[in-house]
């Protein structure tokens, strides 16, 4: 796997001339609780960027109003100029596709089929055509799999590709849960804490994961507790407390910011001391 361990364009300015996405004040109050309070974010073509946040801050409800499957209380969600309805099918189909932080996979299904089932937003045919089992369907069937297997062996599972899901270590399901939501070809992928439970070797490999995906063209926004991780990927980083975006920028920017600091370790600091993984 080639990448290129470098984010796109490190300490650009808060806001993607051109957004992929383009998310405009989005609230998601659950009764009386607001979880996501007006919070607006791009992503550009080309873009990783992070999303951080302590526990409860609403990173994983933002993504969710992202996806559709949380309809906002207010805000909008534009992707490529067109604003998105809020239906999870519809999302996947204009092109963004997510991982979840409990990983969601068919457990008896085998790697192979997890990544097939994954292609089926961008599959032409027809009910008729599946019941039937006609040559368009197997020509549709041999071309989902030979896509499904560059998959594998971009993540690198093609040696797994037989196995079922459920046999493998935690860290190849995270790989596979990320297999599959490429196998919709999305222009965005939303990363819901990729590295969790991972130990650190397999979180260096998810690094160059992520940037290899940024180098096929997809953009990606992702969650993530571990800074290290975060700070080495990411172009921009924005930071959410209370369902607030109190900061939004580059390294520097969210290292330094008294906020951040005062919001991980609880009270202000003296000086700027900067963020580490240790202090998550
Ligand atoms: N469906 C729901 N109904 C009611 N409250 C919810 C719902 N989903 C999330 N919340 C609340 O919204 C707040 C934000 O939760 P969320 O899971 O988005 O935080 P998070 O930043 O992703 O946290 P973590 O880092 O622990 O995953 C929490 O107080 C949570 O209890």
């Amino acid at each position: 796997m080639t990448t290129t361990n470098a984010p796109a364009a490190a300490g650009t300015a808060p806001a993607a001339a051109d957004p992929l996405l383009d998310v405009s004040g989005v609230t998601m109050r659950f009764g009386g609780l607001t979880a996501v309070n007006d919070v607006s974010l791009t992503v550009g073509r080309g873009e990783i960027i992070g999303l951080i946040g302590p526990n409860g801050a609403g990173k994983t409800t933002f993504f969710n109003c992202l996806t559709g499957l949380y309809v906002p209380t207010e805000g909008t969600v534009t992707y490529q100029g067109t604003v998105l309805p809020p239906k999870p099918h519809l999302v996947t189909q204009a092109g963004i596709a997510r991982t979840f932080q409990n990983i969601r996979l068919f457990a008896n299904m085998t790697v192979l089929e997890n990544v097939q089932v994954g292609r089926h937003s961008r599959m032409r045919q027809g009910l008729l055509s599946a019941v039937l089992r006609g040559p368009g369907y197997h020509r549709s069937e041999a071309e989902s799999r030979e896509k499904a297997m560059e998959l594998l062996e971009f993540t690198g599972l093609a040696g797994k590709a037989d196995h079922l899901a459920r046999n493998l270590p935690y860290g190849e399901q995270r790989k596979l849960e990320i297999a599959r939501a490429l196998a919709s070809e999305p222009g965005l992928l939303l990363l819901d804490e990729p590295t969790a439970g991972m130990n650190p070797q397999e979180t260096r490999a998810a690094e160059e994961l992520v940037f290899a995906i940024r180098d096929r063209g997809v953009s990606v926004l992702v969650i993530e507790h571990d800074m290290r991780f975060i700070f080495n990927l990411c172009d921009r980083t924005a930071v959410l407390v209370q369902g607030q975006k109190i900061v939004e920028g580059d390294r520097e920017t969210v290292q330094s910011d008294e906020r951040v600091i005062t919001a991980y370790l609880g009270a202000p600091l003296e000086g700027t001391a900067p963020v580490t993984e240790t202090d998550q």
